[in-house]
């Protein structure tokens, strides 16, 4: 045994990268539900820091644009760190999904929980299983604003920074 054990020094394991999760809902009690997967974040192994944005309200976007007759979402974002890999943490994410009654059916469709990774350390990806950073995150003031709310200093990789992404978006309406 080394001399550092054999002195009771207990190593910290390591950090884990930091990771950011958008969490959505716009069927059920939608309040109820985002507590829930929050709790349910929290308890992910190999995983800390979990910090969880206050709700928004936002219309619904479908595929043509604000859909105005469709239940409006709550939207929130969690930043938390994680040695979990991005392939077992999208898999922990659906399972908490189909807890929820997650039925995947049109794009884009009304749902009762959505969990999408928006950005796992400043790892690039293209693949369609996982793109990382999301591939959408930068047009979505739904996922930005609660994300600058919990991070003014927050950047989206490849992109710049969330708070120059949303005064971009402001400006177009
Ligand atoms: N960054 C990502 N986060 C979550 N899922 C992703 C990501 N990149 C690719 N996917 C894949 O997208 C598939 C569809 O995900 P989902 O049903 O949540 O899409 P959506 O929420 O309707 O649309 P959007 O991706 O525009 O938010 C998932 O099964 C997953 O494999
Ligand atoms: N307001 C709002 N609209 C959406 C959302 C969402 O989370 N919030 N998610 C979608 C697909 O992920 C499609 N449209």
């Amino acid at each position: 045994m080394s001399r550092r054990l054999a002195q009771g020094f207990v190593p910290e394991p390591p950090p884990g990268t930091p990771v950011v999760i958008a969490l959505g809902a716009n069927l059920g009690d939608r309040d109820g539900t985002l507590d829930a997967a929050a709790a349910e974040l929290r308890a992910l192994p190999l995983t800390d820091r979990v910090r969880v944005a206050e709700p928004i309200s936002s219309i619904a976007i479908k595929p043509d644009g604000p859909d105005a007759a469709a239940p409006r979402y709550l939207n929130s974002v969690a930043t938390l760190r994680t040695r979990l890999a991005p392939s077992v943490l999208l898999a922990a994410l659906h399972e908490i999904e189909a807890r929820h009654g997650r039925v995947r059916a049109e794009r884009w469709g009304d749902r009762t929980l959505d969990l999408d990774i928006i950005a796992y350390g400043a790892v690039l990806s293209a693949d369609p299983a996982l793109t990382l950073p999301h591939p959408r995150a930068a047009e979505r003031s739904f996922v930005l604003a609660p994300w600058l709310a919990l991070d003014p200093d927050a950047e989206l990789p490849g992109a710049g920074p969330v708070r120059a992404l949303l005064d971009r978006l402001g400006e177009d309406g």
